[in-house]
This record gives structure tokens, C-alpha cells and sequence, in this order.
């Protein structure tokens, strides 16, 4: 029997302890002496009153993080987990009828950074889950108050009379049109081998309509009468002709597009709800990003439908594995744990990556190796894209009997909720309109100890994170077809920004009162509060990097040793090596042991080729070298009262872009300071490492005491090699922007003559 295997006749999941547990554990342990050498070494290196004073406790400072962050890190690798689901027994735990109702809510928040036609995609194919019809909910929340996007969503809701049935008939696995409509090779042939041709042209004739109409209506920037069929409809989009309706200031909209109980599809089955919420929006009031537009969705779904389990994704993802509820059902309706379980995790997977990944938007470590870690210790965390969450966890502890969710609301919701039709009873609309207006939630526990958690860019984290410290339990489902697939940034400006926005976020979680290192210890172990921790302190990685990335450069240059000598002579067979010093040996060790534990964990457990590999480190190097940095600036101007705004990911493709992202190509293009940051180290190391080779060639020669530093600055060298193509002899419109040269040559050129002064 299997690790965890339940002895039940129909097991719905089991799980195994991964095989890498025991190596890594071992390695733990050998790994853990080499820092303490390394941290005692420092000790007693520090030299008083020696030239290398600074550089030696800033080498401590950067080696303590970097210990302090491994320490931490080691929570993912104590006891990885990999799951396994049975659906197939699902129809024999329970029946058909008896299956959970389910709330999709999908998040968009800008209609042309977020075209409504993803929108629209997306809402399609999580409509036709392979899940009874009459037991599905979908909510749109639409921050950016669009017409448009209503109006795209309207044509979806017609759109999915034909499409649901189609789906259904000809049990199609990809149920994204884009997708399904768009598909090459064998997945192709399979499809036209199975639906007659006509049916399908006749489909897609149809998808294409619904296509120009929203492609028209976004040219015009609004909808026109002539595009709407009816007195109904007009009526809808009338609200946004209302002085003042701007898409900061407006009042909720909620709007039925497909009522589950009175619309039927081609085929005489019943559709799923499919519902529209804008919610209130007040120049005045803060409205917490999509943590408060997902709280919105929780009250109003709780007064609509109210299922028992509710699943988040955002606009740029779609369903590609339409069992996707079932699987999650598999851990839900666990006999044993089920009832404990917040949520179930399902990666967030992409589409359209390039064959080695340049901008590592895989994020294999975060998205799936350190998941299976955190599986083996209760404590998953949440991403914001594909978890189906219990309904319970958002509004408190597992323990907790009742709470009122709905503070100084009037409306008899139970009552409510006996009628019949939800559109029909204003009742049901005018009270969901209400907890959705923007002053609902002031003086409530939303947000504080109801919902998704306010104060932090990765809700979804700090959420996660709560409902931990609450007692929840949670789970990772990763099955071999994805069950979301979505869209990832293809040029390096958005990547980096992305991750600026989650470094930030995280550190308002890690210097905030809910640290994970402090926070909740009393109900969540040691090993979760690692795990945890070290996300919310991942940012201060900048640290190491920008010590490690300049200072031995910097003192290189200004012959200051930093490292133990490395004597070199040479041979007949060319050049060798003869270590005096062991601690030589030691930084060596810690260098290559985690590169290589790294590397075999990728390529062997997870399949991720070597030139995968190595972009995957260049991104996590480049990502601390801006992202991080500006992550850190940005948090000292929160702490003064500044307040950054969600940068929202741009999911519009630019020709170009694709173009030179399918050819591997580094896309710089805008003057971003972001890049500034970036092009300065290159900078740097550039110039140090330049500066050591003629030092070596023309003055005398010393490569023993200097090769420590000259690898680090070649190194980073070779990292940065994109960079330097993109700032010298590329023409695309891809390069480096100049005026981003010239600032960070002109910042290398003050460090490099600025160092010269604080080592006098
Ligand atoms: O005021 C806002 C801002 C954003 N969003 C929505 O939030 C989602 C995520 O925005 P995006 O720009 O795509 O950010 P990503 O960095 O790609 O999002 C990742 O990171 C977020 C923060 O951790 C998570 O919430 C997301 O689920 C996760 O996919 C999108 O659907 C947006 O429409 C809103 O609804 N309201
Ligand atoms: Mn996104």
C-alpha cells in the first residue's frame, strides 16, 4: 500500500511521500555545517581597523540573509508530497444530484489591458465544466465598470446556448473556443475527425460574429443602440449614460445574463447562472484591488446562490481540463479530512511558453515544486488563480459555529432565498446590488477576519496564510492536464513589474503584525511558519544581490581582496590550481552544492531541460536585481504614505513582441527604471571584470587573489549577456532603450569613482 492510500473500497485521493525526501534531508544536514563554518569564519575574520572593515561585515551581512533565507527555505524540502485523484469513484460516494452546488468568480479589472473577449473566453469555458449545468454559478466581477465588457459578456451568454450543448455532444476536452477553434496537428485532426464539418464551421461562424461585434463595439469605445436587439437591453447600458459614471465613480451594476431556473440552451437543457457585478466604485473610498472586488463576489454570491464551494480565477486563465470540479471534489468531499480542507490549489499553468522559457514564466519553483512541499505540511498557499475554496473558510475558523457575515443588513436572506428566480425577485438583485456598494464594508470584519485579507498585493497569500492560522487545512491538485491554463507576460518590462507587485506584497505581509515568523506560532507549526516566512522575506534577497553584484566588483577594482587566495600556477596542461587556503574550499562548496541540488531537482524530478535551467537562475538573478529593489523603495514610500497602485499585467499582445519572444529574443524596448537597475549591474561587472583581466595581462599578474572576485564578476558577466546585446549592436525595436544605457553607465561611473573614496 501507498503512502496514504485510504483502505476504503473507493478511495477519491491518495497521496505518496516523494523518493527525493530522503537525499535532501541528508543533504540538509551536511549542508547546515557548511554555514555554520562559513558564519564562524566571518566571525573571526572580522578584522578591525583593517582596510576591508566595510566589505567584510557587509559580506557577513549578505552571507547571514542568504543562511537565514536557506534555513527557512528548507520547510518546502522536508516532506514533498505528490497527490493522486479518483474521479472515476466519485459517482460512487455520491450521487449525480446530490453534488455540491459551485460559484465560479472570474476577475477583470481594465478592458483594454484585459481585452473582453479573454473575458468572455474564459467565462466560456469554465460554463461548460463537465458538471450538471443547473449546480454551476459563474460571477463576473468587472472593476473597470466597462460597457464593453458587459456587452462581450452578453454576447457569451447567447454564444453559450449553442456552446454548451456542442460541448456536451461532442464531449470536446478543450472548451475554450479560442482554444478549441484554434487548435494545430493531431489535436486538430482529432477534433474534425470526430464533429462533422459543417457542425463545426457552423460553430465557429457563430464565434466569429460574436468576435466582430465585440471587436466593433471597442472601436467605438462604447456601445450603440444600434448594436443592442432590444428595449432590455438598452435599458442595461442606459446606466452608463448617467452624469457623472466614470469607470472610478459608479454605482454597483449587476446585471442576470443567463438565469439557470428560465433559460435553457439549444438542446432544452438547462444553463448555468451566468451573473455581471461592477461593484460600486467612490474616488473617496479605497477599494482594495481584487481583494476587495472578490469580497464583493463572496457577499453577493452568498445572497444569490450561496454554494457551498467557490472558485477563483482571473480573466487571463481558462479551464482546459473540464473535470477540473470533480478533482477538486475528490479532496472536498473527502470523508475524513474533507471537512477541514479551505481549499484545493491547482497551479497556475501557461500557455504558449517558449521551448526554454527566457523569462522563466513557468515558475515552476513557486507554482509546483514548493507546493508538493507544502502539501506534505497541511499548508499549501493560495494563488489567486485556481483554488476552489470551502465557502466556510472565508468567514472564519473551522471551529466556528456563526458568524454574521452580513453586519446591519435588514434583508431576510433565508427568506430571500426560498424565491423562485433571482432576477425576477428585486428583492434578491437590490440586496446584492447593496453589499456590493463600496461603503458596505465600512466598520465590518471584511477583509480583517471575513473574505479575502486586506493589506497586502498577494491577497491570495496573506489569505492563504490566515486561514492556516485559523486551522484550516489545504491541498495541492496538479493532475496531468492542467486544469487552468492562462497568460503570462511576453515582454521582460511586465514580467519584472509583476513580480515587483508580488515582492511587495509579500513584504507587507513580512513587516506587518502577521509576519509568519511570529504570527499564529500557536497554531501552526514551525515548519509552516518557515515556509511562510521565507516567502514574505523573499524580497530582502536584493540584499545578497546587490552585495554579492557590486561589492567584490567594486573593491576589485580598487584592489581590495576580499576571498581566500587561490594560488594558480601553470602547467603543461595548462592552468592549476594549488589551494592554501581551505576556506577556498568552503565558499566553493556552498556555491556549487545548492546550484547543483537545484539542478537535479529541476532536471530529474521535474523534467525541466538544461537551458530551461539556466534561464530559470538568470530570472530569479535578474529579478532580485530590479524587482526586488524597487519592491524595497516602494515599501519605504508605503511606511511615509505613499501608496503604489496595482499595476495591472497587460494581457494585450503586440505582434512584435510575440515575434521576438517565439525567437527567444530579450524584449528592453521601454525606458523603465526598472531596467535601469538591471543594466547598472551589467554595468558594473562589465567594468570590473574588464578592469581584472588587464590587470592580469598587463601589470602583474595577480590572479590568486583575485579570482574569487573576477569569477563573480564573470559570472554575473555571463548572466547578463542578453543585456549587453540588447544595449550594443541590436537594431529591433526590442533593444535597450539608449537612454537607459546612459543613465546606468553614468551611475556605474559615480559608483566605480565613488567607491575609490570610501576605501581611502
Ligand atoms: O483592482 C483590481 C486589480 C486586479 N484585479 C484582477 O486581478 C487579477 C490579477 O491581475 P493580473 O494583473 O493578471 O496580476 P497577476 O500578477 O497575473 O496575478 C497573480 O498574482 C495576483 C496577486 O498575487 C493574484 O491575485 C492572481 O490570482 C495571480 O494570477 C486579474 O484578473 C485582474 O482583473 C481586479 O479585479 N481588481
Ligand atoms: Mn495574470
Amino acid at each position: 500500500m501507498k503512502n496514504g492510500e485510504k483502505t476504503s473500497a473507493f478511495p477519491l485521493n491518495s497521496y505518496e511521500v516523494h523518493p527525493r525526501t530522503i537525499p535532501s534531508r541528508v543533504f540538509m544536514l551536511i549542508y547546515v555545517c557548511g554555514i555554520i563554518a562559513l558564519l564562524y569564519h566571518h566571525l573571526t575574520s572580522l578584522r578591525i581597523h583593517s582596510v576591508d572593515l566595510l566589505p567584510s561585515i557587509l559580506l557577513s551581512i549578505a552571507d547571514l540573509v542568504l543562511s537565514f533565507m536557506w534555513v527557512a527555505c528548507q520547510a518546502f524540502r522536508w516532506c514533498p508530497v505528490r497527490r493522486k485523484v479518483y474521479p472515476e469513484n466519485l459517482s460512487k460516494v455520491v450521487d449525480e444530484d446530490d453534488l455540491p452546488t459551485l460559484d465560479v468568480f472570474i476577475c477583470t479589472a481594465d478592458p483594454y489591458q484585459e481585452p473582453p473577449m479573454e473575458v468572455v473566453n474564459t467565462a466560456l469555458s469554465v460554463l461548460a465544466f463537465d458538471y450538471p449545468s443547473n449546480k454551476i454559478s459563474v460571477y463576473v466581477s468587472d472593476d473597470g465598470g466597462s460597457q464593453m465588457t458587459l456587452f462581450a459578456l452578453l454576447q457569451g451568454a447567447k454564444f453559450a446556448r449553442e456552446w454548451l450543448p456542442f460541448c456536451r455532444k461532442h464531449n470536446l476536452n478543450k472548451r475554450c473556443p479560442k482554444v478549441a477553434f484554434n487548435q494545430h496537428g493531431s489535436d486538430a485532426d482529432q477534433l474534425r475527425s470526430c464533429i462533422p464539418q459543417e457542425e463545426f464551421l457552423r460553430m465557429k461562424v457563430s464565434y466569429e460574429e460574436m468576435r466582430t461585434k465585440v471587436k466593433h463595439v471597442m472601436k467605438q469605445g462604447c456601445v450603440d443602440d444600434d448594436m443592442l436587439v432590444n428595449e432590455e437591453e438598452r435599458q442595461v447600458f442606459n446606466k452608463w449614460k448617467a452624469n457623472g459614471f466614470t469607470r472610478q465613480d459608479h454605482p454597483t451594476i449587476i446585471q442576470v445574463l443567463i438565469e439557470s431556473l428560465k433559460d435553457v440552451d439549444v438542446s432544452g437543457t438547462s444553463l448555468p447562472n451566468f451573473i455581471y457585478l461592477s461593484r460600486q466604485k467612490s474616488k473617496h473610498i479605497h477599494h482594495n484591488y481584487k481583494a476587495g472586488a472578490l469580497n464583493a463576489l463572496i457577499r453577493a454570491s452568498a445572497i444569490m446562490t450561496s454554494a457551498p464551494i467557490v472558485l477563483c480565477i482571473d480573466c487571463d486563465m481558462y479551464c482546459n481540463n473540464p473535470q477540473a470540479p470533480r478533482l477538486a471534489l475528490c479532496h472536498l468531499l473527502d470523508p475524513i479530512e474533507g471537512s477541514k480542507i479551505a481549499f484545493v490549489q491547482f497551479p497556475p499553468r501557461f500557455r504558449g511558453i517558449n521551448p526554454s522559457d527566457i523569462y522563466n514564466s513557468e515558475f515552476t519553483r513557486p507554482y509546483i515544486i514548493n507546493p508538493e512541499g507544502l502539501d506534505g505540511i497541511g499548508a499549501v498557499n493560495c494563488v489567486g488563480s485556481g483554488p476552489f475554496v470551502n465557502r466556510k473558510a472565508f468567514y472564519g475558523a473551522p471551529t466556528q459555529s456563526k458568524v454574521n457575515i452580513f453586519p446591519g443588513f435588514n434583508g431576510d436572506r433565508e427568506g430571500a432565498l426560498d424565491r423562485i428566480t433571482m432576477s425576477s425577485s428585486k428583492l434578491i438583485l437590490e440586496a446584492a446590488s447593496r453589499v456590493a456598494d463600496c461603503n458596505y464594508e465600512q466598520g465590518t470584519n471584511w477583509g480583517l477576519t471575513l473574505g479575502f485579507r486586506y493589506g497586502s498585493m498577494v491577497e491570495d497569500f496573506l489569505t492563504g496564510f490566515r486561514m492556516q492560522c485559523e486551522g484550516w487545512r489545504s491541498v495541492f491538485c496538479n493532475p496531468t492536464t492542467p486544469a487552468f491554463l492562462g497568460d503570462f507576460p511576453i515582454s521582460l518590462n511586465f514580467s519584472l513589474v509583476q513580480v515587483q507587485r508580488w515582492s511587495l506584497g509579500l513584504t507587507e505581509v513580512g513587516f506587518s503584525k502577521y509576519c509568519p515568523f511570529i504570527f499564529g506560532t500557536k497554531n501552526h507549526s514551525l515548519l509552516m511558519g518557515m515556509a511562510y516566512g521565507f516567502y514574505s522575506i523573499w524580497p530582502l534577497w536584493a540584499i545578497p544581490m546587490i552585495i554579492y553584484g557590486v561589492l567584490p566588483q567594486l573593491c576589485l577594482i580598487h584592489n581590495i581582496y576580499l576571498f581566500p587566495k587561490v594560488p594558480v600556477t601553470f602547467s603543461k596542461l595548462g592552468l592549476s590550481f594549488k589551494v592554501s587556503d581551505p576556506w577556498f574550499y568552503l565558499y566553493a562548496y556552498l556555491f556549487l552544492a545548492t546550484y547543483i541540488q537545484d539542478f537535479i531537482e529541476s532536471y530529474y524530478v521535474y523534467g525541466i531541460n538544461l537551458k530551461s535551467w539556466w534561464n530559470e537562475q538568470r530570472m530569479w538573478l535578474m529579478r532580485a536585481a530590479s524587482s526586488c529593489v524597487f519592491s524595497f523603495i516602494e515599501l519605504i514610500l508605503y511606511q511615509i504614505g505613499i501608496t503604489p497602485d496595482f499595476s495591472l499585467t497587460s494581457k494585450v499582445i503586440d505582434d512584435e513582441q510575440q515575434k521576438r519572444y517565439n525567437r527567444e529574443i530579450f524584449d528592453f524596448g521601454v525606458d523603465s527604471p526598472i531596467f535601469v537597475s538591471l543594466s547598472t549591474f551589467a554595468l558594473v561587472n562589465l567594468v570590473s571584470f574588464s578592469f581584472g583581466i588587464m590587470k592580469i595581462i598587463f601589470i602583474d599578474g595577480k590572479l590568486e587573489e583575485m579570482l574569487v572576485q573576477l569569477f563573480l564578476s564573470g559570472f554575473v558577466l555571463v548572466n547578463s549577456w542578453p543585456i549587453y546585446e540588447a544595449m550594443v549592436w541590436r537594431k529591433d525595436g526590442g533593444r535597450m532603450p539608449a537612454k537607459v544605457t546612459l543613465i546606468s553607465a553614468l551611475i556605474t561611473l559615480v559608483l566605480c569613482y565613488a567607491s575609490g573614496f570610501a576605501t581611502k
